[in-house]
């Protein structure tokens, strides 16, 4: 069993247990169900973007806890006053020590960034309740969901007026899980299937075969700005780092920094 196997195992149980505390007709009526989202894919298009997609991640199954002493509001706020073009918020509790009250105080901070709702997932509640929580791009990974899946969730989302990101780690993912729902295609440098990889080879690899029209953005085992600008050179638009950040003490200090060498 892989961790992804496992992550996903407890997915399905996690979500059947929220359904029971609440139906997605109530999710409807709750939050910021009613909010207008904000374009990621505007965002990067934006020749003035830095293209960085600042995460607020507490702890993941890799390195275990990366940092116990920061809020999410001032995190958040922090990265946006030193010049993200999104925010990712965990939300997955049992392997990443995220919340939906994590994503809620990010939000409530900063009303008019794009914000990913990183989480895994698996079923149409989820995307209902991404909604409620103010999310504007969701997060699907065709690691995990079939192709047939990635269109229905897909058109959901994009239904509901948010975008999709499809994260892929290889070829044959590509080439199985592109659809008409998918507003950005990120490569996850990191196999999820055992956590392994440490450099952005795989980026490297899939650049020129992800459609030209595509926005694509690279993901994790990211912490240099010559890395960025090796990834920029070959078509990236964006840069999803974690890490990099939040194991210091002051992460959106260490995301002015890095956009100070770029
Ligand atoms: O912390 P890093 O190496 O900078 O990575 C950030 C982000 O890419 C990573 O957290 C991530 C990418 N895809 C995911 C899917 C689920 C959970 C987490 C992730």
């Amino acid at each position: 069993m892989t961790i992804l196997d496992k992550i996903i195992a407890r997915k399905q149980e996690e979500v059947a247990e929220r359904k029971a505390l609440i139906s997605a007709k109530e999710l409807e009526m709750k939050g910021y169900f009613a909010k207008t989202t904000n374009s990621l894919k505007t965002s990067l298009l934006n020749p003035s973007s830095s293209g960085i997609i600042s995460e607020f991640k507490r702890k993941s199954p890799s390195k275990g806890i990366i940092n116990a002493n920061v809020t999410p509001e001032d995190v958040t706020f922090g990265y946006v006053q030193a010049g993200a073009a999104c925010l990712s918020v965990l939300t997955d509790i049992d392997f990443f020590g995220g919340s939906d009250d994590d994503f809620l105080r990010a939000r409530k901070a900063n009303p008019s960034i794009p914000m990913i709702r990183k989480d895994f997932m698996i079923d149409e509640y989820q995307i209902i309740e991404a909604k409620s929580l103010g999310a504007d791009v969701i997060l699907l990974i065709a690691a995990n969901l079939s192709p047939q899946r990635i269109k229905e969730l897909g058109k959901l989302t994009k239904d509901l007026g948010m975008e999709t990101l499809l994260e892929i780690h290889d070829e044959e993912e590509l080439n199985r899980s592109l659809c008409e729902y998918i507003d950005v295609v990120g490569v996850n440098n990191r196999n999820l299937k055992n956590f392994s990889e440490q450099n952005v080879n795989a980026s490297l690899e899939l650049a020129e075969k992800i459609p030209a029209n595509c926005i694509k953005i690279s993901e994790s085992c990211i912490s240099q700005a010559e890395t960025i600008k090796l990834l920029k050179s070959v078509g990236y638009r964006g840069f999803l780092m974690g890490e990099t950040f939040m194991k210091t003490e002051n992460p959106p200090k260490a995301l002015a920094d890095l956009i100070a060498q770029l």
